[in-house]
């Protein structure tokens, strides 16, 4: 088994930052992606939808952790950094004032360290609202404020020949895996698993993240397009996004491809919500999220039926899951007690992940771990890390794509399906033709 992610480029700073962070307004940051500078690949950072989200570049300080309690290491950690910071926030916004991103792996017994980084300049949009928040250490002199790298940047340039070859399985060996997870479901072991694979992508030049960034946005723009510490992709699935007490959650489970064809998509939209086979594998995923969430909420709001979502590469059930938190937890903390949902291990939990470390044979690192951001008092947003791919070097990304496998799957359609999950990353790598 090999583990691949991006070599740290900072040393990590397990004592918290004393930081100070200034937030003002900006009158315009229309295209967030456009703003991003140059940057080494594992630097650049986003959480972007429909042009809204906050973008940043540069590390104040970073933290790695690993294990079981690494949602509570890095929880605490972040908890030290914003206690000690000084914060100034003249826009009072979602996201802005001091924040970090993050990305958590997987597995506990992942090799892969989970990641906290608090940028030396954010740049965020909601609604009318745009602002740029400069983070620097409180004895560093005071930041401008007006950031001098906020002007125009050089454009990224298109991906050049661009290999793509089998990650840890071939299709077909990956489809060995699919057809020992059905026999496994058929002697009761376990109700549903959900199996990734892998694919590599090699370059003999550079690879820019800005460039995978704004192919994503512009072509899956219902979904968050994320970059944390060199894994970057479009998820379409919001774990929890925590607001001002109000706490909601995009599950989603049971897809089918999209042929390109609006009238026979629709129909296959209306079979696609009448499946029984992806329905119930659905069921599985809500329930999941709303037993967790159930813990930490006065009320909750789990809609009876989902609703179908169109991406271009493919439709998911999905269904937006809404409670009132009623204890003092963060963002981080549900996201915690959330992961891993059943959209992306199985049930039982405990058993799909020892099947998924069987068959997979893989360490999946932070693929369909949270991805997001969080700020000082612990609101924030973390994704499923799906449709994403993680940097390995300047030239090289490991891409991963993962399918449910319940009683009734067909094993040549979830390799299918897999592929149709790779689409976006593998588009994002082309030069736009
Ligand atoms: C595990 C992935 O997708 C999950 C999220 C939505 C739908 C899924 C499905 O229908 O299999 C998966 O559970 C992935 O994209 O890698």
């Amino acid at each position: 088994m090999t583990t691949l992610d991006p070599t740290p480029s900072h040393a990590d700073a397990a004592v918290p930052l004393h930081a100070r962070s200034r937030s003002i307004p900006l009158s315009d940051a229309s295209d967030l992606l456009a703003l991003l500078p140059v940057s080494a690949h594992d630097e650049v950072l986003s959480w972007v939808r429909k042009g809204e989200g906050v973008i940043g570049w540069g590390v104040a300080a970073s933290y790695e952790t690993s294990g079981e309690d690494r949602f509570e290491a890095a929880e605490r950690w972040w908890r030290e950094t914003a206690d000690a910071a000084e914060v100034e926030d003249a826009v009072d916004q979602p996201g802005s004032g001091l924040v970090c991103f993050g990305s958590m792996a997987f597995a506990a017994d992942s090799d892969i360290p989970s990641r906290l980084v608090v940028p030396e300049v954010v740049v965020g949009r909601r609604g009318r609202h745009a602002w740029v928040t400069t983070i620097a250490a409180a004895d560093d002199p005071p930041a401008s404020g007006t950031d001098e790298r906020l002007g125009p940047q050089p454009e990224p340039a298109a991906p050049q020949a661009v290999r793509f070859s089998d990650g840890e399985l071939s299709a077909g060996s990956w489809a060995g895996a699919v057809d020992q997870a059905l026999h496994r479901i058929a002697d009761d072991e376990l109700d549903k698993v959900v199996l990734a694979r892998s694919l590599d992508v090699d370059s003999d030049v550079d690879i820019d993240p800005r460039w995978i960034l704004r192919r994503l946005a512009e072509d899956y723009d219902t979904t968050w397009v994320f970059a944390v510490a060199g894994i970057v992709g479009a998820t379409p699935e919001m774990l929890v996004r925590l607001e001002r007490g109000l706490v909601t959650s995009r599950v989603l489970a049971g897809t089918i491809r999209r042929t390109g064809d609006d009238s026979h998509d629709l129909a296959l939209a209306g079979s696609l919500a009448r499946s029984s086979k992806d329905l119930e594998e659905h069921e599985y995923a809500v329930r999941s999220v709303a037993d967790a969430l159930a813990e930490h909420t006065s009320s909750m709001n789990v809609p009876e039926a989902p609703f179908v979502l169109h991406l271009n590469n493919v439709m998911h059930l999905a269904t937006d899951v809404a409670g009132v938190v009623d204890d003092t937890s963060t963002s981080l903390t549900l996201a915690a007690s959330l992961h891993p949902s059943a959209a992306v291990c199985g049930t039982p939990t405990a058993v799909a992940g020892e099947v998924i470390a069987e068959l997979e044979q893989m360490d999946r690192g932070r693929y369909a771990g949270p991805v997001g951001w969080m700020d000082a008092g612990g609101d924030g947003e973390w994704g499923i890390a799906l449709r994403c791919g993680v940097f390995t070097s300047p030239r090289s990304l490991r891409l991963y794509a993962g399918c449910g496998i319940v009683a009734g799957s067909d094993t040549a359609s979830e390799v299918a399906e897999s592929d149709a999950k790779f689409l976006p990353m593998r588009e994002a790598l082309s030069p736009r033709g």
